[in-house]
């Protein structure tokens, strides 16, 4: 059965920028025959509340861009600004989501351990982390999993314990590469819908790559469309679709054919 998810519209008290990418350049090898220019030239900020997918052909430098954004990878050149202020190291206030929940989950720990390692790193006493720990897991639906161990899990559940891991620290910002890649496709709809949700009740922003086109207009607010490698923006495209949104109906509406028809043309080689 299908239902609503109702995310929030930008208001004036959500409009202030909490990412910068200014200039972002990025060259692997700098200097050696190897040299690879993955990002040429890559500009564009976040509010805060908003939802931006990043799409661009396979090798656009989608991955760098994020590992650059989290403070993992170093650019070239240009500026990133978190929340105001240059951002040189991983932000504290950012939690980060990969496609690979099978390799990001320690097997050896339960779910409960795996979604408070943050907590602990971050020095939170044990009985404030417990409570945390089931009140995140419960955010994501799985509040019956916490002494279960990852490998006892499905693929969906345990990327839903990733999930859970990101967001128990509270994130201003949560960074997510392809996290429903590896998921088959209910699967996937379920946790687009659950994250627009977890992002409606936890107020976040979200920052998410994605190969797929529809699954960027379902998410966004806004989506950044990538030339091919090394990329530039070549364009930033408004979703207008409103607060409320639901797979079946929202993506069979007309103004959700008109955005993909014209993402597709953006994003497809014969147009780059
Ligand atoms: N550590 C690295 N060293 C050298 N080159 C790299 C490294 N990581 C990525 N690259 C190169 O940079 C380019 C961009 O890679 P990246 O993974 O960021 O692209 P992507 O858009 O995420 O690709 P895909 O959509 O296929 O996942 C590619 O040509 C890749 O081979």
């Amino acid at each position: 059965m299908s239902h609503t998810v109702v995310s929030p519209q930008p208001s004036a008290s959500l409009t202030k920028e909490v990412l910068r990418v200014d200039g972002l350049r990025k060259v692997y090898n700098e200097g050696k025959p190897a040299a690879k220019t993955a990002i040429e030239d890559v500009s564009f900020g976040v509010d805060k509340g908003e939802f931006v997918c990043i799409v661009g052909p396979s090798g656009a430098g989608k991955t760098t861009l994020l590992r650059c954004i989290s403070g993992l990878a170093k650019p070239t050149s240009g500026r990133l600004s978190f929340e105001g202020k240059p951002l040189t190291a991983v932000p504290e206030q950012l939690g980060l989501v990969f496609q690979d929940y099978g390799r990001s989950l320690y097997p050896w720990f339960t779910n409960a351990k795996n979604v408070g390692l943050p907590l602990a790193a971050r020095g939170m006493k044990k009985a404030e982390r417990a409570a945390r720990v089931s009140e995140v897991l419960k955010n994501v639906g799985l509040g019956h999993v916490e002494k279960q161990y990852p490998w006892e899990l499905s693929g969906g559940m345990q990327q839903r314990v990733a999930i859970a891991r990101a967001l128990s620290y509270r994130p201003d910002l949560l960074l997510m590469d392809e996290p429903f890649a590896s998921v088959d496709a209910q699967t996937r709809f379920d946790l687009e819908d659950l994250i627009l949700t977890v992002r409606r009740e936890l107020g976040i922003t979200v920052v998410l790559v994605t190969h797929d086109i529809d699954e960027a207009i379902y998410l966004s607010d806004r989506i950044v469309v990538l030339s091919g490698s090394p990329s530039r923006v070549r364009e930033v495209v408004d979703v207008p679709l409103g607060s409320e949104r639901e797979q079946v109906a929202t993506r069979a509406s007309d103004e959700f054919l008109d955005l993909r028809r014209h993402l597709l043309e953006l994003v497809m080689p014969h147009s780059a």
